[in-house]
């Protein structure tokens, strides 16, 4: 079979999956698009992304895309060869029946793109007998209105499979995103992706809310703030180590530069928390903690940073209850 041929459902098509799925379209993708709020946009208007220019704010280009079918019914869209998940981590639960129509046991591959730990390993739970594909999003995307995004900064992504298990499938959804003229690496050990991804996302992620809201920058103006990243760094790097992937200190130090360029920047958690959404707590927080500590560590910076962002999540949720009152 064309290579081409192949079909792509797109389960979440928020900013990161109407960006991916909608530049895999462009490359001549078959996408049927399980959609919920955005459905009637996407029926009429299709996918709308626009490439801006951070500093500035200006649209350097903006490209429509339609396609192949657009479902708010899972089962009239069928089994497809790949699905992409994208919905944040924190509605895995609620995907799993609508899955069920688009994976055919022993067919489908499942990619999701989702940020965090222990969400491939839920989709293989539920998915035994299915490929199961990770792909680590360094990108900076946002859904401005219903099927429209912007990105700001077009990144990369490493794509890898569950404990290494489906080398050749991954290599073919890094091609089918390079082809799509997305910079896309293969990851042959996935675990050692995952904690380096992690090495960004569990401090700016969290110190960005835990700081009282507040962006990239303010955290890295914050001498306080800035050593605490780097413990939190510090303890993920450790925990990565108790599993055998080492991360370098010049990765570490890395981290720091990448994030200078990014300015005023709200991870996606702060999005969310600030918006009133869930956050994505468990994958981001919790579970590398869980692991950290299962092999013997101890982490005393993340446990207090995921203490601090559950307290903040709670107290934002009480000060809801008493305006709704
Ligand atoms: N945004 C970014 O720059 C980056 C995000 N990521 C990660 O990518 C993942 C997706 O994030 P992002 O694109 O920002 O998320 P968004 O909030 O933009 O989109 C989430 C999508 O999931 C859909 N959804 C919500 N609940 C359900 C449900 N029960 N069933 C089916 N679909 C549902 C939403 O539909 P509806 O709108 O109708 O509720 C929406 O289409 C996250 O894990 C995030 O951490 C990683 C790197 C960068
Ligand atoms: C690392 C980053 C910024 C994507 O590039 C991200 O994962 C996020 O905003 O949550």
């Amino acid at each position: 079979m064309n290579l081409k041929e192949k079909s792509w459902g797109l389960v979440g098509p928020g900013a990161v999956g109407l960006y991916y799925g909608g530049l895999l379209a462009v490359d001549g993708r078959q996408l049927h698009v399980l959609a919920r709020s955005d459905a009637a946009a996407l029926k009429s208007q299709g996918i709308i992304i626009s490439r801006i220019q951070a500093k500035t704010g200006e649209v350097l280009n903006e490209t429509t895309i339609r396609p192949e079918s657009v479902a708010t019914d899972a089962g009239s869209i069928g089994p497809v060869d790949f699905v992409l998940i994208a919905a944040k981590s924190t509605v895995n639960e609620r995907l799993i029946e609508p899955l069920k129509a688009l994976v055919e046991p022993g067919r489908t591959a499942i990619l999701t793109l989702q940020n965090g730990m222990g969400n491939a390993e839920f989709f293989a739970r539920h998915f035994p007998e299915n490929p199961i594909l990770s792909g680590l999003c360094f990108v900076c995307v946002n859904r401005v209105a219903p099927g429209v995004v912007e990105n700001y900064h077009p990144g990369r992504v490493e794509i890898g499979s569950l404990q290494d298990s489906w080398p050749e499938l991954a290599q073919e959804a890094v091609g089918a995103f390079s082809a799509a003229g997305v910079k896309t690496n293969f990851s042959p050990v996935l675990d050692a992706a995952l904690w380096r991804k992690l090495c960004w996302n569990v401090p700016f992620n969290g110190l960005s809310i835990a700081g009282g809201a507040i962006t990239c920058d303010q955290i890295l103006a914050d001498p306080a703030l800035k050593s605490r990243a780097r413990r939190l760094m510090e303890e993920v790097r450790a925990a990565a180590a108790s599993f055998g992937h080492e991360i370098s200190d010049s990765f570490l130090d890395g981290q720091f530069t990448v994030t200078e360029k990014m300015g005023a920047y709200q991870p996606s958690s702060l999005i969310d928390f600030v918006e009133d959404r869930p956050v994505e707590v468990e994958a981001i927080w919790g579970e590398p903690l869980r692991r950290g500590i299962a092999a013997g560590l101890e982490m005393p910076e993340l446990q207090r940073l995921h203490d601090s962002i559950v307290q903040a999540i709670q107290q934002r949720e009480a000060s809801a209850r008493s305006q709704s009152l």
